[in-house]
This record gives structure tokens, C-alpha cells and sequence, in this order.
């Protein structure tokens, strides 16, 4: 099928199912226009397929073979360059058109600055938003623009959306209160654990969009990303929560989000690209 606002780019290595046909479809969003930092995350998605060559399809771990589960990619979503707002519309369009053609579709967006997600989830109309992320991302507004990386999960509380954040040492006192005022709760990266995880999540209302900004990991696994922050989450401890979303509420969509870079094998993607089979992975083991 066609969409309005997405191209063509390297696809993953295994035979691919039509988007109308697929339970998982792929999306990149090379937006990379209000990076305050470290640059490249327009190259995000590029890299994290490209790094998928390196696994194997097979995912051990669940004696799944992800090649045999129906897969789309429908490649990268136009940007209109500086604007997130207007980039966030078109991802939004195409996840709406993608529902559209295949209601039980789980929308995959790689990215690409955090602000996307926003699209994503105004598309999916989830009722918990459940982050893995360094930073809180409640500012009001961040270099002037409400639609900045940095104000993202600002955005999505004010649809009404529940949240529950992950891997946090990074925010203002501002955020902090903002958080405290409307419930959202979130643990330092610092007191993370599995059982703190589930402890948050259980209660939260489904489905679920789960957004993973890689600078949630430890440093050492993710250099590569706009906001970089040592002191993160280990590998398994993300791997282990996503499984448990998976095996325990309805999935409304997913993302890895945030990967920059600008050599191919780069670390940061590599990280990107194991945790995208693994979700992949745990889902078709269901
Ligand atoms: N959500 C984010 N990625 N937030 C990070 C915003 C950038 C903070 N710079 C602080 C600079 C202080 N001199
Ligand atoms: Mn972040
Ligand atoms: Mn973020």
C-alpha cells in the first residue's frame, strides 16, 4: 500500500510481510530539528536497521525466529526540517493510515528525536504511556518551542494519557513539581529494580504504548544520542520490563527513539537493534 508521507529506505534483511498483512510494521522518523546536543539522530533509523544485520533473526532467549513472524517496514517518514510539530502531524497521518488498512496492526517507530512519539500516540489513543528515558520531558515549552524533545511527555500527560517513567536522573525542579501535581510517577535510575518496575506499572489502564529513548541506558551502551547522561539502566533490566508489558497488558504501540550517529556499527544502534528483536521477539512468542 501507499503512504502520503513515507519514502523508502534499507530494509531489514528477512523476507518482509505488506503492511495490510503484518503484525509488527516498522517506521522511521529521521527527525533530528530541535537537538540541543549531540547531532545525528536523523540518521537513527538508517543506523538501527543497518545494525540489525548483525543479529540473528533467531532470539534465543524465546525459541523465536522473528524472519517467520509477518513484519513490515514501511520506511521513513518525510520531515519537514525544524518542525517538529508539523513532522509529529505527518506521523501521526501515517500511523492513522496505517490503523486504518490493519486495525490489530503494533506500530514500530524508530527515531529520531523523542518529540515523534507525540505523533505516535495521538494516532493510537493509548491509555498509559510507560517511558524508559534519562530525562523527565515535562518542561512546558524548551529553546521556545512546546513541541522540543524535551516537552514530550508534558504533551502526551496533558491528553490524559497515564505515565510511568523509567532510568530518570536528569530534569528541572519545575518538571519534578509538574510530575508530583499530576501523578506521574517515576524512579531514579539510581533506585531502578524489577520489582519497583512491576509495582508502577500493574495498575496502569491498557493498552500501553511503551517508548523507549535510548538514553535510558547506561552510557557506556548508548554514546551515540542527542542528551547523553551517565548513570543509566543495564541491557536486561530494560529487556526484562519489556517482557513483562508484553506478557502482562495489551500493547498499543512501541518505539526506540532518540539513537544518533554518524558511523555505521556504531555502539548505540547496535543496543537499538537487540532490543527492537527483543520486543519483536517477546510479542511473537505470545
Ligand atoms: N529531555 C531532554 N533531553 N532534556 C535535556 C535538555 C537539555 C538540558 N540542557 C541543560 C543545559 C544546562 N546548561
Ligand atoms: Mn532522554
Ligand atoms: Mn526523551
Amino acid at each position: 500500500m501507499d503512504f502520503l508521507y513515507t519514502y523508502e529506505t534499507l530494509k531489514l534483511e528477512f523476507p518482509l510481510a505488506e503492511p495490510e498483512d503484518a503484525r509488527f510494521v516498522i517506521l522511521g522518523v529521521p527527525f533530528d530539528g530541535t537537538t540541543s546536543f549531540k547531532p545525528g539522530a536523523r540518521f537513527g533509523p538508517t543506523l538501527i536497521r543497518h545494525a540489525t544485520l548483525n543479529l540473528e533473526s533467531y532470539v534465543l532467549d524465546y525459541d523465536v525466529d522473528i524472519a517467520e513472524l509477518p513484519i513490515a517496514d514501511i520506511g521513513d517518514v518525510a520531515v519537514v526540517a525544524g518542525d517538529p510539530r508539523k513532522t509529529a502531524d505527518r506521523v501521526r497521518e501515517t500511523v492513522e493510515e496505517l490503523k486504518r488498512a490493519n486495525p490489530s496492526v503494533i506500530p514500530i517507530l524508530l527515531g529520531g528525536e523523542h518529540s515523534q512519539t507525540l505523533g505516535a500516540v495521538e494516532a493510537l489513543k493509548p491509555k498509559s504511556y510507560v517511558v524508559f528515558d534519562a530525562h523527565l520531558d515535562l518542561r512546558e515549552s524548551y529553546e521556545d518551542n512546546p513541541y522540543n524533545h524535551a516537552c514530550v511527555a508534558r504533551r502526551i500527560a496533558e491528553l490524559g494519557v497515564k505515565e510511568a517513567m523509567f532510568g530518570i536522573r536528569s530534569g528541572t525542579r519545575e518538571e519534578v513539581a509538574y510530575a508530583e501535581e499530576s501523578g506521574i510517577q517515576w524512579v531514579h535510575a539510581r533506585d531502578y529494580s524489577f520489582d519497583a518496575f512491576v509495582e508502577l506499572v500493574k495498575p496502569l489502564p491498557e493498552p500501553v504504548y511503551i517508548s523507549i529513548d535510548i538514553d535510558a541506558f547506561d552510557l557506556s551502551l548508548v554514546p551515540s544520542t542527542g542528551t547523553p547522561e551517565a548513570g543509566g539502566l543495564r541491557f536486561w533490566d530494560v529487556v526484562e520490563a519489556v517482557e513483562w508489558l508484553v506478557e502482562n497488558k495489551r500493547i498499543a504501540g512501541f518505539d526506540i527513539m532518540e539513537v544518533a550517529g554518524s558511523e555505521l556499527g556504531d555502539v548505540t544502534a547496535l543496543t537499538a537493534a537487540k532490543l527492537l528483536f527483543h520486543f519483536i521477539g517477546a510479542m511473537g512468542r505470545l
